[in-house]
């Protein structure tokens, strides 16, 4: 429940070399999926790795507030002992997902299709973004919502007594609309059909096969074509959750712009839905490896191997990478300003929308730091200014955005002077050990 707390300002200085071995936490999107698959499952679904950010605690109470028992064994261990498709309870009280869009979206279209009402609301970051863009789909299955004016939260969904299948283009690329929507599927007799012209990230369609419902996906000239047959029984899982690919991206960043600064950042996934900010570093001429490449559970990881990397160069992201690296585009905006030349990252509107306005957030801090930057309605342009060119000195706001909170402390690292933000206490959502971790490296960070 971010942005209830007293506000916590923190200060990166310049950073000693980075060095050692960053274990960052599970994947925020899986672990969401994980104890919702989990709840929606008759029996005991065992999972390792949990992230346990602030995020994913709030589905974590939310599966029980709907019926299914939750409990933290401790060491990111945690079983779910679910209720069933179509067995969610009414709770008794409003669903509270914080600052969280995976949660409350996800979670919406779960309880769609089931005869329950249920009211959801958020902090004050969660409650300023769109939800039109979930409860309009799920109108089709018959479920019926009330928010504030816009689409926004907080909401109350009234579930559809007798769903009926739906076939569903998604307008945006969005993996949180797409989940909704198959959630919903669950529930409602026959096949539900998404369609997405841009590929996100899939971990709703491998999880569901890997729970044992059928679905497939199938590429075609419309765009990729889901197919879930709606009523299967989900058989419990065990699940050890991989470890995030948008937290491995702070370490990383921050070795590329720290002098003397080599980082090992092991057991990373790279599904290629994910993967993108890694290959567009390496366009730019960052020295990053993947190391022991292999397969778990059906995914490809690596261990990153991030080091210092003086002669970076700034490029067109192209727009088509553009979902599979959708939450990194804050801190490649830092990384963007310290190389040479300009970064051009076009066919990005998703970033307005997301727990801030994170082009606007980013320019503003970026500008406070020295650094030019650009702007359209679906881009933006940093001017690089070399590896050792960037003054920093800034005061920035977070906006409640733990993203735009760990970019700007990234940028410190490798800044000329020190880099403050108003509030750290928005990280907690996704990388509660982001300043543990990082002092560990080297880093310098204070809570001012
Ligand atoms: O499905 C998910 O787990 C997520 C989807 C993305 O959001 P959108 O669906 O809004 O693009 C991403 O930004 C978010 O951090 C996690
Ligand atoms: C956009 C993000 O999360 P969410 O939409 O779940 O709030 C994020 O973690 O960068």
């Amino acid at each position: 429940m971010s942005g209830h707390g007293t506000p916590i300002p923190m200060t990166s200085h310049r950073a000693d070399p980075l060095k050692g071995v960053a274990e960052v936490p599970g994947d925020k999107s899986i672990s969401h999926r994980s104890l919702i698959l989990g709840a929606l499952s008759v029996g005991e679904t065992k999972i390792s790795g949990l992230l346990e950010g602030e995020d994913v605690l709030d589905t974590a109470k939310a599966m029980q507030a709907f019926g299914a028992e939750v409990v933290n064994h401790g060491g990111g261990n945690w079983s779910v002992f679910g209720v069933g498709v179509g067995g969610f309870a009414e709770p008794g009280n409003v669903i509270d997902c914080g600052n969280s869009g995976t949660g409350v979206r996800l979670i919406m279209g779960v309880m769609a299709t089931s005869p329950i009402t249920a009211t959801f609301t958020g902090d004050a970051s969660l409650n300023k973004r769109p939800m039109a863009r979930v409860t309009d789909p799920l109108a089709l299955f018959g479920t019926q919502s009330v928010g504030r004016s816009g689409g926004r939260l907080p909401m109350t969904i009234v579930g559809a007594a007798d769903p009926v299948p739906v076939r569903y283009e998604v307008p945006v690329p969005s993996a949180q609309v797409k989940s909704a929507v198959l959630f919903a599927g669950l529930n409602a007799p026959g096949k539900t059909v998404v369609i997405e012209k841009e590929a996100t990230r899939d971990h709703t369609e491998r999880m569901l096969a890997g729970f044992g419902a059928e679905i497939t996906t199938e590429d075609t000239e419309e765009g990729r074509v889901i197919t879930l047959t709606g009523r299967p029984e989900l058989k419990p899982q065990v699940i050890a959750v991989p470890r995030d690919p948008s937290s491995a991206a702070f370490p990383v960043c921050a070795a590329l712009i720290t002098p003397g600064s080599d980082v090992l950042v092991p057991n990373i996934g790279l599904n290629p839905t994910r993967a993108g900010l890694y290959y567009t570093l390496q366009d730019m001429g960052a020295d990053l490896t993947f190391e022991n490449m292999r397969e778990e559970g059906g995914e490809p990881v690596a261990d990153l191997r991030a080091k210092y990397s003086p002669d970076m160069k700034g490029i067109e992201v192209p727009p088509a990478r553009a979902a599979s690296m959708i939450d990194e585009y804050p801190v490649l905006s830092v990384v963007a300003s310290f190389a040479e030349g300009k970064t051009m990252m076009a066919g990005v509107k998703e970033l307005r929308v997301k727990e801030s306005d994170r082009i606007d957030a980013m320019a503003k801090g970026l500008r406070a730091n020295g650094v030019t930057v650009e702007e359209g309605e679906d881009w933006w342009e940093v001017t690089g200014l070399g590896i050792d060119g960037v003054p920093g000195g800034g005061i920035c706001e977070s906006v409640l955005d733990h993203r735009i909170a760990m970019s700007f402390m990234v940028m410190g690292m490798g800044a000329q002077n020190a880099v403050s933000v108003d509030d750290g206490g928005p990280i907690a959502t996704s990388f509660p050990i982001f300043e543990s971790l990082m002092g560990n490296l080297g880093a310098k960070l204070e809570r001012t």
